[in-house]
């Protein structure tokens, strides 16, 4: 199952910086991992902001939010998940 999941994270302004960057090595791993793991194949940056646009491919909702749960971040993050469907007019679906 494919997913669209944004996420906008929101670190407090007064955290300690060097807690702030070990967040931030941690989450990269992590990303990195379920990206070699291949849930997470697409990541993108979204232009001026500290956001991010994904497509996950999981097969159910649980382990979606297992994975997104599972990210150093988790409690900074506002998370949006649009679950995705086949478009009847899609040229890679057409017979
Ligand atoms: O920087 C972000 O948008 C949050 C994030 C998700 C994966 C990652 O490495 O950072």
């Amino acid at each position: 199952m494919l997913f669209h999941v944004r996420m906008d994270v929101s670190l407090p302004h007064d955290m300690d910086p060097n807690d702030r960057a070990e967040l931030v090595r941690a989450e990269k791993e992590r990303a990195l991992e379920l990206q070699k793991l291949g849930v997470w194949p697409h990541l993108w940056r979204v232009v001026g902001q500290y956001s991010d646009i994904s497509i996950f491919d999981v097969p159910s909702n649980d382990e979606l939010h297992a994975f997104l749960s599972s990210l150093p971040l988790w409690e900074y993050m506002r998370v949006q998940v649009t679950p995705l469907a086949t478009h009847p007019s899609d040229l890679a679906a057409q017979p």
